[in-house]
């Protein structure tokens, strides 16, 4: 791993706001006149808030509503982009149609409810989503920075069938990681994982056919700085091949504990780089990974196929081959006696659901590795800076925000910035060596002739840090963009 060390000029997050607050037992109308009461708050996201929320009725919204409601200031653009995509794309029909036709129990794909928009001290737009619970980056935390080879393959699979919903429907998700994935909300639906925010969502299939392939400096590393793809450090369309190459990433971090180039996040030319170079030579990254050369086979082969994929501008419009990454992990859990029950083994890593059976929320203290029942200072497990760059989808069917708030080439930036700082030092240097020993054990403790306990040891959860976000919204014309070009690898 090289040691880079680029000084990263930073851009100021554009000045957003956060909506108001609003009010227990304030009543909601969405656009279909149903009437939703608020309950309490339950998140926050960058610059939305997120309440808990019931159909409305007498009596005031308990802790465990079914529902929540997510607002935003009327003139942001995220959840104007989000709602255009669950109306395109997550309609309840649409889901329950799609799981009959392929005989599936569970997608990882939200259903719509509804949205609206509500005038109070402040115009509000609010969308009404169900009721999820704890979020993966959470459990991977908890869980000492790894997950199981068994955990991974289940994850994989549900997360190749959600990929391959939205990507049916015409857009990608762009941003997949462990905190935008949330386990169901009670104990009998926490085998059931869902993609959420779909603020960086994009049609990449719109009626006039598949975006073509064009890199834009200008709109380069959108996304998660870790995770994004290669695509998207180029500014090019996002695409089908992306997300797999973004799960890829995911999937990898989840088993070996920590990427090569998570020693340098602030560092976007050099993510790219790092990225194309390991892409180019698995073997390498393979060996940047799991020193002690324990990669999973299905692993490899999923890395494999995802060059071939990426690394080749004229497969950019490629129907990816979900049956036959799904199958390689399939075949491990086979192979290795593993039952995929969803039943996943982090769980057993986590602290107490409460007495409903809900999970609770997580506190700053440390946590406990449940491989080795070894507490980690939360110093050392700090998360490197790290921000997300979004760029809203241009199709819409919902009232876009006002104009006055577009930027002359009409495009969106929601720019996520971990931490709550916004300086120029560098990231925490992560620990590769601990971190890699540590996945390297958790791999062999659950390896097919092993068939040690599960993790029992109860962890506290670690908060997470404060986040600023700011965002631009515009409406997104491509076509108007500038082509620049850098040099790809392709
Ligand atoms: N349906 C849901 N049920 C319960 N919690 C949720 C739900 N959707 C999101 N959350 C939680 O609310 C917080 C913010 O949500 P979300 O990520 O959608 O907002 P955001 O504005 O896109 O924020 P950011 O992109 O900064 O994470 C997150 O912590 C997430 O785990």
């Amino acid at each position: 791993m090289p040691p880079v060390k680029k000084q990263v000029k930073k851009r100021a997050p554009p000045k957003h706001k956060l909506p108001d607050p609003l009010k227990p037992g304030e009543v909601l109308t969405d656009s279909m006149k149903r009437q939703w009461k608020v309950g309490g708050a339950v998140g926050q996201g960058g610059f939305g808030l997120l309440y808990a929320a019931s159909p409305n009725g007498p009596g005031t919204v308990g802790p465990n509503a079914e529902y929540v409601i997510k607002i935003e200031p009327h003139d942001n653009g995220p959840l104007f982009s989000e709602i255009n995509f669950y109306l395109r794309t997550a309609k309840q029909d649409m889901i329950r149609d799609w799981m009959k036709a392929k005989k599936m129990k569970h997608l990882g794909v939200p259903r719509y409810i509804g949205s609206g928009s509500h005038e109070g001290k402040m115009r509000l737009r609010f969308m009404v989503m169900e009721r999820f619970g704890e979020n993966l980056h959470k459990m991977f935390e908890s869980a000492g920075k790894v997950f199981t080879r068994r955990d991974v393959a289940m994850l994989a699979i549900r997360l190749l069938h959600t990929l391959e919903y939205l990507h049916e429907h015409q857009f990608v998700h762009a941003d997949i990681k462990g905190s935008n994935l949330l386990l169901g909300f009670t104990k009998d639906t926490q085998d059931q994982v869902y993609l959420v925010d779909y603020g960086l969502a994009y049609r990449y299939l719109p009626d006039s056919g598949h975006r073509d392939y064009k890199e834009d400096p200008r709109k380069a590393h959108d996304g998660t700085p870790e995770f994004t793809s290669s695509d998207a450090h180029k500014g090019v369309p996002a695409a089908r091949r992306g997300d797999i190459e973004i799960l890829g990433y995911v999937l990898l971090q989840w088993l070996c504990g920590q990427l090569p180039w998570e020693d340098n996040l602030a560092n976007c030319d050099y993510l790219r780089d790092q990225k194309i170079k390991y892409l180019r030579n698995i073997p390498s990254l393979l060996k940047a990974c799991f020193p002690e050369g324990d990669c999973p086979d299905e692993m490899r082969k999923y890395l494999e196929y995802t060059s071939g994929l990426v690394l080749n501008s004229s497969r950019y419009q490629e129907r990816p081959d979900y049956n036959y990454l799904r199958g390689l992990f399939t075949s491990a859990l086979k192979k290795a006696g593993w039952k995929d029950d969803g039943k996943f083994d982090f769980l057993a890593a986590k602290p107490k659901a409460s007495k409903k059976g809900q999970i609770k929320s997580s506190t700053d203290d440390d946590v406990q590795s449940p491989q080795k029942g070894r507490s980690v200072s939360p110093k050392k497990r700090a998360a490197p800076k790290k921000k997300a760059v979004k760029r809203r989808s241009d199709d819409s069917d919902v009232s876009p925000p006002p104009k006055k708030k577009a930027a002359p080439r009409k495009q969106a930036v929601k720019k996520r910035v971990y931490d709550d700082s916004d300086s120029d030092s560098p990231s925490p240097k992560p620990k590769p060596k601990a971190a890699k020993a540590k996945a390297a054990k958790s791999r062999k403790a659950k390896s097919p002739a092993s068939k040690s306990p599960k993790p029992k040891a109860a962890a506290a959860k670690r908060g997470r840090k404060a986040r600023a976000l700011s965002t631009i919204a515009t409406q997104t014309s491509p076509g108007l963009m500038a082509r620049g070009r850098l040099s790809n690898g392709t």
